[in-house]
């Protein structure tokens, strides 16, 4: 069984708003209903939970009646950090499914995944055993301690951006909670960057500058244009 996780608990603060920026609404939807729809729509994806705030539980339900989002399984509270989070999820999953099940980590505010990248996500993690979506970084990346000034820049040939879909074996993950538990380590940004402080190699992924993350206004601007060329394009 493929399971994709979207994480859904950001609060907002980045945007300024009161209404967490998964829930904004771009063209009459909720932008998590996009993200969503994505999986829903996805031949090879089983499954879905969502780990959203509290508060927003009874809503995500709502929604997904709303908008026919039948793969929707589980709808779980998130942590104080994306980390919490996704282990929240994780040990809801753990109860419902089998630890050799496939779990896809996305953002739940990352709604224009294409099918190809969850497609190549599963393959990838099918032939590695892990596989996180990435894109090259195409500008010239300075290290600044005072944000106003360097004399460090990071030869860009050698970075790679990270994006989600993360997959991994439902055992994986749980396995790397667990180590993590032990070992102390609660501060990670991504599931990618746990693995690697546990010394596991990760496998890379396609990503695409439309995969963004929508973080700010301006990004709301793109994701708008971005619903515009598809509709002109005919894609879904
Ligand atoms: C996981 C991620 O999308 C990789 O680019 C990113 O790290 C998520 O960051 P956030 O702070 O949870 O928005």
């Amino acid at each position: 069984m493929n399971i994709a996780l979207l994480t859904a608990g950001g609060t907002g603060t980045r945007m300024h708003q009161d209404i967490p920026k998964q829930f904004l609404h771009v063209k009459n939807k909720p932008i998590l209903i996009y993200t969503l729809e994505a999986f829903e729509r996805h031949p090879s994806i089983d499954a879905i939970i969502v780990v959203g705030l509290e508060r927003w539980i009874d809503i995500i339900w709502a929604y997904a009646k709303q908008f026919n989002i039948t793969k929707l399984k589980w709808v779980v509270s998130g942590g104080n950090t994306g980390h919490e989070s996704i282990r929240n999820g994780l040990l809801e999953l753990e109860k419902h499914c089998d630890i050799s099940d496939v779990v896809m980590i996305h953002d739940g505010n990352r709604p224009m995944i294409s099918p190809d990248i969850i497609s190549d996500s599963l393959a990838k993690q099918k032939e590695f055993g892990s596989a996180v979506a990435v894109i090259p970084c195409v500008e010239v990346v300075f290290k600044s301690k005072d944000g106003q000034s360097s004399t460090i820049n990071i030869p860009r040939d050698e970075l790679l951006r990270t994006q989600t879909p993360h997959t991994y074996e439902l055992g994986k993950l749980l396995w790397a909670h667990r180590e993590s538990d032990r070992l102390g380590i609660s501060n990670t940004v991504a599931s990618c960057d746990l693995m690697c402080r546990l010394g596991e190699t990760v496998y890379f992924s396609k990503g695409s500058e439309r995969n963004l993350k929508i973080t700010t206004v301006e990004d709301i601007e793109i994701f708008t244009s971005l619903l515009d060329y598809r509709k002109e394009e005919g894609l879904k």
